[in-house]
């Protein structure tokens, strides 16, 4: 069939974080650690060694302890990840100015998940019957690692190799050392200080990596320095007052160090009375924050005689990380034609 016209062209925002299991319950698990945990960018050994690992003893004990965890932290509205995700898509949408309910909204924005849903081919399909014809691939990932930010990617173009009419594609990889990033953080910390008063010490804690994969050229590690050192002198904050730390080490090979449940308890142990610890790295409070940070390193800190602990919520929907948010799009969207005018100033 010859279309009688020219579809409409649309510009849009794909918003794309780690994913979730859908329920608090071991089957759900199972599938959302079966297609993480099977991704060989999450884990680069070899097929043949790791699927029998994977499926004849991971996948039969991990998912009801994980399942446990999740069931503490889990929301009436789902999985916390989950919310903070639609609710970022949706702040960023009407900043970028979708107003809903009118046909043509200047940007499209959906979020989705590299793991679970919604799925990254499923929201490109419905983007795609929707008009899109320039895509911005956006992940929630501030800092780049192959375990994270490339397989989003990956997951994208593999959807690109399937399509007769391709949209056009732009991928922001990093955005660490962005200022606005920086300065939603330094407001967190802030507001925290005015509220609690200073003391102790801010441990930044990341979501580790195996080591081996820094050595082999992913700059994670470096990125993630960076924006703990703009961070600590955005805040003024003198040697010894501030630390990095790696947290959520997956078996047994070494991942980037200090640990952070490690170094809280050795801090505790060598006397400091309080720790305010934040995680930079993730852009909206998930397990990782929640349960393992909030829960169980505050455990640990208060066991080895550690008195105060706070937990600094991630960015969330914080206005000042939406407004940093809408900027990175809207650089990144320049020179596309939005609604048809011109993005760029
Ligand atoms: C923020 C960046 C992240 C990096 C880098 C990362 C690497 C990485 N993770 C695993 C294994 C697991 N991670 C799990 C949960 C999880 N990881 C991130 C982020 C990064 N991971 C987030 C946001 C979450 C939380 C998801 C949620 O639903 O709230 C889990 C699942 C939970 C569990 O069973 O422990 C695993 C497993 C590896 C192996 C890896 C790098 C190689
Ligand atoms: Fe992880
Ligand atoms: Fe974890």
């Amino acid at each position: 069939m010859t279309p009688s016209y020219e579809a409409p062209q649309r510009t849009a925002v794909l918003l794309v974080n780690l994913g979730t299991p859908d329920a608090p319950t071991a089957p759900a698990l199972r599938r959302y650690l079966a297609e993480f945990l099977g991704d060989p960018r999450v884990v680069e050994i070899p097929r043949a060694v790791w699927l029998p690992i994977l499926h004849g003893i991971i996948l039969r004990t991990r998912p009801a302890k994980s399942a446990a965890k999740y069931a503490s932290i889990w929301t009436p509205d789902g999985s916390p990840l989950a919310v903070w995700t639609q609710r970022q898509a949706k702040l960023l949408a009407g900043h970028l100015g979708e107003r809903l309910g009118q046909p043509q909204p200047a940007v499209l924005v959906r979020h989705a998940m590299r793991y679970g849903n919604p799925s990254i081919p499923a929201v490109l399909d419905e983007l795609k019957a929707a008009g899109a014809a320039r895509i911005l691939v956006l992940p929630l990932y501030p800092q780049y690692a192959g375990s994270t930010t490339a397989t989003a990617n990956d997951a994208v173009t593999a959807w690109m190799a399937r399509q007769r009419d391709q949209p056009e594609l732009r991928f922001v990889n990093h955005y660490h050392q962005d200022a606005g990033y920086i300065g939603a953080l330094a407001k967190r910390v802030t507001d925290h200080w005015a509220a609690n008063g200073r003391g102790g010490k801010l441990v930044m804690s990341f979501h580790g990596v195996p080591e081996r994969t820094v050595k082999l050229g992913d700059p994670y590690q470096a990125e993630c320095l960076a924006t703990a050192s703009l961070l600590a002198r955005r805040l003024g904050l003198r040697e010894g007052e501030w630390q990095v730390t790696f947290q959520s080490r997956f078996g047994k090979a070494k991942w980037l160090e200090p640990y952070t449940e490690p170094t809280l308890v050795a801090l505790a142990k060598q006397g400091l009375q309080r720790v305010d610890v934040m995680c930079p790295g993730f852009t909206g409070d998930c397990l990782e924050t929640l349960e393992e940070i909030n829960q169980e390193a505050r455990a640990a800190f208060v066991q080895a005689g550690g008195r105060e602990f706070h937990y600094l919520p991630c960015l969330n929907d914080q206005p000042e990380w939406i407004g940093a948010l809408t900027a990175i799009a809207q650089r990144h969207l320049q020179g596309w034609e939005v609604g048809g005018v011109p993005t760029a100033a």
